[in-house]
This record gives structure tokens, C-alpha cells and sequence, in this order.
């Protein structure tokens, strides 16, 4: 294989430069009352390492297979990072207590939208979850918990299981990141069924992710777009909401917007959805949504005076058309993202709740499982600041589930997973990964040592 990058020379330059001013940087981020809203220590600066002289060298090589160097990274694994689909699980409670299922729709899909939020500006990539990994996410107040696990290696499929604490919803899902390089940009198609059940009203939604875009991987500031068709239906009343998220386009208009319908079983229109997967979603009704687009369109719109995207070799720079979205009288907010931290910026672009979930606190330890994330000593490191020992952790870890493999293979042993199982997707029928149960018994048998 072909890990020509040697971490510690490399990096050694770096490290004394940043560690001079590192006292200070961690005195201004160490926020006492909340503890909990930043990271240990700040990020290095990537200014010096280009995504693309890295990646030259990967050209044919399937992508799922490529090592990047660790400063790409952000100190989170994958795990975590689709934990954060459930930073806004209040839209789901609120969903369980209405009894019209229009309108339960609506938060439904305010939920879908508000799951991808956090990709906004994103552009480190999480930590391979090594096979049999887990990260478990108990949060009391929010009355849920979610357990994941990777239940593939090659291709990855990590599998999740979320439930609320009073049994009125599960969320659980699989997901397999298929990516392509694309010359410029590399796309994550996020395969795999989202499944949310709402046990009160007997209902089931599912529907898949938007695709991900990681612009300029060659030159340029990297950018996260999200686009495709989200289809949402509710298999029990034959409700569908279409949400299209849509492509910057030519002149940037349509940079993170979001645009759909709900529509009854005979197709009947109910609302329309708008927004920006970045910063809010409103709905309203059908009626007074099209008189107000006929309005505008009438009035110009202002479209053609943005800057056309560049063409050919140069970088797709993100337009920078920073609209805010405009609410039409009578629409409703269904939700609203919530500010990043101030020093986000410093810290992999982070949320809050990103934030939190490297968080090991006295509490979990014997607690959580063995092999939860938290106890991954090249994570552990890297959030720490220590870029040396986290990508030695790291090769050691990726080396001994090497060694795991082949002692398998020899003894023609099938790796089995511990919480999930392969199966179908009951509303669908397409492959998924069920939820065996018994996680939060914590009775931990049998579980390998991976780290
Ligand atoms: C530095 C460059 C070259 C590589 C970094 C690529 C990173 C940013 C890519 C690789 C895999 C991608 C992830 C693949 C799948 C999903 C699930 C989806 O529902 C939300 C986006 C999310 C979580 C993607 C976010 C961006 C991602 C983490």
C-alpha cells in the first residue's frame, strides 16, 4: 500500500509553532461555566498543506481505501458525525404530541432538513470507524438515546439506533458514504434508509439523505453543498413530502435552498416547505405561496446580477450570495438553526453539540462500551492538539485491525456484528441494518478489543 506520508517529520515544524501560542489560545477557549461548548484545543491550520498534493497521488485508487493525512481530519469519528443527525430531536417530541399528520409531516421534514445542518462548512473528514466500533449518545434532558455501530469496513456502513427515553419514537438508519472524485469536487452519496417510527400514531417515515459535495479539493477554500430529491413518506396514511435540495446553479441563487411540497395519497397538495438547510424552514400554504413567486418573478428578481461560477480550471468558488431567507406573511417557522460558537472557526467549524461529543465524562467511564469512540486514543489525541501522537495512534489502531483481519481469514472466521443485524427495511424492503436491542443493559460480552 501506500502511505508515503511520514506524520512526524512533517508535522514537527508545525507543532512548535503552534504549541508558542497555544497557552493562550486555550486560556480564551476555556469557558468554565458551561464546560462544554469547546474543544480541549484549536485546530492547526491546514493554510499549509493542500488537500490536492495529497490527493494527486490517489488518482484511479478507490477512494473508501485512501488514507489522507491526518490534518485533514477533524477529531471526531464517523460515528459521531452522523450522531449529530439528532441535534434537533425536539422537532420529533413536538411532532408525537400533534394529532393532524399534515402537519406532523412538517416537523418530520423539518426534522430531515435540520439532520444535515451541521455539514455546513465541514470540510475536515471524520476518523474511519474501525469494525465493531460504537458511540453511544445518551442525553437525559432530551429525553433520547442512540447507539451506533460499524458494521462494515469495506464498503463502510456504520448502522444507528435511536429511541426516545418515554418510547414514543425509534430513529434508527444505515449509512454507506459512496464517493467519487469528480476532478474538482468529491461527492458523497450517503446510501442508506432513514426510518423515523412514531409509536403514539402507529406511523413509519422514511426517506435518504441529500447527496454532499466537498468543493475545490484541488484549489480554492474547500465548500460543503447538500442536493438531490429527499422523498419523505408516511407509509401508514401514503403522505409524501418532496423536498428538493437544490444545486447552487449558475449564479449561486440557489446556494443551500430547500424547496418542496407534502401531498396527501390522492396527490393533493397540503403545504409547501421552504428555507435553507443552513438557517431555517418555513411552510405554508400552496395558494399563497405561488401568488407570491408569480409576484416576484414579475418584479425581475435580482438573479442575473450575481457572479457567474467560473468554469474550467479554476476553483468553483462558493458564491457568495448571503441572502438570508425571506419569509412570506402567513408562513410558518417550523425551525430554526442555531448559532455556531464564535470560535467554531478555529475548531473544525463545529456546532455546540459537536462539541459535546468527544466528551468523556467520569460518569461513562464502565459505563459505555469498551469500544466506544470516546476511548480512541488517535481521536483523543488529535482533539487534544497532539497531531504527533494522534496519527501514530492512529496507524497503530488501523495496523492492528489489519493483523485482526487477516488471523481472521486464516481461521476462515466471519467477523460478526455485536448490535445489529443485516436485514430489509420493513416499509421499504431495501437493505438495512436492524437494531438487535440490548445495548443500554450494558451487558458488554464478547466484544473485541479493537484499540
Ligand atoms: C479534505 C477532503 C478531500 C476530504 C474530506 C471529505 C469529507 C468532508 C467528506 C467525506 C465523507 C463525507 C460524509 C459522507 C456522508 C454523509 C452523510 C450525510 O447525510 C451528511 C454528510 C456526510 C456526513 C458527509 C460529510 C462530508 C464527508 C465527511
Amino acid at each position: 500500500m501506500f502511505l508515503i506520508f511520514k506524520p512526524t517529520i512533517l508535522f514537527s515544524g508545525l507543532i512548535n509553532r503552534t504549541h508558542s501560542n497555544c497557552e493562550t489560545i486555550e486560556e480564551e477557549f476555556y469557558d468554565a461555566e458551561t464546560g462544554t461548548t469547546t474543544l480541549p484545543a484549536p485546530m492547526f491550520s491546514r493554510n499549509d498543506f493542500s488537500v490536492w498534493g495529497f490527493l494527486k497521488k490517489c488518482i484511479g485508487m478507490e477512494l473508501s481505501k485512501i488514507t489522507m493525512p491526518i490534518v485533514f481530519n477533524e477529531p471526531l469519528s464517523f460515528l459521531q458525525r452522523i450522531t449529530e443527525y439528532m441535534e434537533h430531536t425536539y422537532l420529533i417530541h413536538k411532532a408525537c404530541t400533534l394529532s393532524d399528520s399534515i402537519e406532523r409531516m412538517q416537523l418530520v421534514a423539518a426534522f430531515a432538513v435540520s439532520a444535515v445542518a451541521s455539514q455546513w462548512d465541514r470540510t475536515g473528514k471524520p476518523f474511519n470507524p474501525l469494525l465493531g466500533e460504537t458511540f453511544e449518545l445518551t442525553r437525559d434532558e432530551e429525553g433520547y438515546h442512540m447507539i451506533s455501530e460499524q458494521v462494515s469496513h469495506h464498503p463502510p456502513i456504520s448502522a444507528f439506533y435511536s429511541e426516545s427515553l418515554n418510547q414514543d419514537f425509534s430513529f434508527h438508519g444505515s449509512i454507506y458514504p459512496k464517493l467519487k472524485l469528480w476532478g474538482k469536487s468529491v461527492e458523497a452519496e450517503p446510501k442508506g434508509t432513514m426510518t423515523l417510527e412514531l409509536s403514539k400514531h402507529r406511523e413509519a417515515y422514511t426517506w435518504t439523505n441529500p447527496m454532499c459535495c466537498v468543493h475545490n479539493v484541488i484549489l480554492g477554500k474547500l465548500w460543503i453543498e447538500q442536493y438531490g430529491t429527499v422523498e419523505i413518506v408516511n407509509h401508514s396514511t401514503g403522505d409524501k413530502c418532496v423536498l428538493n435540495f437544490k444545486p447552487c446553479g449558475m449564479f449561486g441563487k440557489e446556494l443551500h435552498r430547500v424547496e418542496g411540497h407534502i401531498q396527501d395519497k390522492s396527490k393533493k397538495k397540503h403545504q409547501v416547505i421552504y428555507g435553507k438547510w443552513t438557517e431555517c424552514v418555513y411552510s405554508i400554504e400552496p395558494k399563497v405561496y405561488e401568488v407570491n413567486k408569480k409576484a416576484e418573478k414579475k418584479s425581475g428578481g435580482d438573479s442575473k446580477k450575481h457572479k457567474q461560477s467560473t468554469g474550467g480550471d479554476d476553483a468553483d468558488e462558493m458564491p457568495d450570495v448571503q441572502e438570508t431567507v425571506t419569509m412570506i406573511p402567513g408562513s410558518t417557522l417550523l425551525w430554526r438553526v442555531a448559532p455556531r460558537p464564535p470560535h467554531s472557526t478555529q475548531m473544525y467549524n463545529f456546532t455546540n453539540f459537536a462539541m459535546t461529543l468527544n466528551e468523556l465524562e467520569p460518569g461513562m467511564i464502565g459505563v459505555i462500551a469498551p469500544t466506544d469512540c470516546r476511548l480512541r486514543p488517535d481521536i483523543r489525541a488529535m482533539e487534544n492538539g497532539d497531531i504527533d501522537t494522534a496519527s501514530q495512534e492512529k496507524e497503530r489502531l488501523e495496523e492492528k485491525q489489519r493483523v485482526a483481519r487477516r488471523e481472521r481469514a486464516k481461521d476462515e472466521e466471519e467477523w460478526s456484528t455485536r448490535w445489529f443485524q443485516q436485514g430489509n427495511n420493513r416499509y421499504t424492503g431495501a437493505a438495512d441494518w436492524i437494531y438487535k436491542g440490548g445495548y443500554f443493559d450494558r451487558r458488554y460480552s464478547d466484544l473485541p478489543d479493537i484499540y
